[in-house]
């Protein structure tokens, strides 16, 4: 019943506002050679990937709020691909119809964070999914963009560039990562899949503007604020 509920919940707002859907964020990784190797990784021999709560989205108008467990806080600008329509084990000729259209996304990551959790083997959820961690811009309908592998993004940081990546540079496709993560879970409507970071990740702090885009399609804009540790936490 609940999730019969959600679903008419979801299916009551428009695709546009998928950010309201509830459904999942699934985040590739190393994607791009170039920031694969600027994080000291190996290439993947099949895709990374990981997921942020759907609570982790933030709309232009709402800051992104640095963790109070986190000292070294990271922007990833990446595309998203909007799913449209289900997909399960579905092959990868056929991936691109399930793509209703596309987001420019910020993957915010608490990078020491995510060392300490890749040195105790632990899942990167601290690192990857607090609130405000996806940023994301309006969305794109699919008619807008005949070949989202052809697309600049960027991102600035107070105005001075600090990544530019071309969506021709993924290693592993959209439609091989459709096809790949649909034969492991159902892709269902309303989710969305951030295809990774090119390279030039770098650190934020409170009071830093970010702005990002696809260029010539959409933008954004973001303060960066400190959040507060919980007070029920203090002297645990
Ligand atoms: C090491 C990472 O955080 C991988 C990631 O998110 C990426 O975009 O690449
Ligand atoms: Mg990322």
């Amino acid at each position: 019943a609940a999730q019969s509920c959600r679903a008419a919940m979801a299916g009551s707002k428009p695709l546009s506002r998928f950010w309201e859907w509830g459904r999942n964020i699934v985040c590739v990784g190393r994607n791009y050679a170039e920031h694969a190797k600027e994080m000291g990784s190996a290439l993947p021999a099949e895709p990374l990937f990981f997921l942020k709560p759907s609570s982790a989205y933030v709309r232009e108008g709402s800051p992104i709020v640095r963790p109070y467990y986190c000292r070294n806080l990271h922007h990833e600008v990446e595309l998203g691909v909007l799913i449209g329509r289900r997909a399960q084990a579905v092959p990868q000729d056929a991936a691109m119809e399930h793509v209703a259209g596309y987001a420019l996304c910020l993957d915010m990551t608490a990078r020491d964070t995510q060392e300490q959790c890749k040195k105790k083997g632990l899942p990167w959820t601290l690192a990857k999914g607090f609130g405000s961690s996806c940023p994301v811009s309006d969305f794109v309908p699919k008619e807008k963009i005949p070949d989202p592998h052809k697309l600049q993004i960027w991102l600035k940081v107070n105005g001075k560039l600090r990544q530019e990546g071309d969506t021709s540079s993924m290693i592993f496709s959209i439609p091989y990562l459709i096809s790949y993560i649909s034969h492991i879970f159902t892709l269902e409507e309303g989710d969305l899949i951030l295809t990774g970071s090119p390279k030039g990740v770098g650190s934020v702090e409170a009071n830093d503007e970010i702005e990002a885009g696809i260029r010539d399609v959409v933008s954004m804009r973001f303060k960066v604020v400190q959040g507060t540790e919980p007070r029920s936490l203090k002297g645990v």
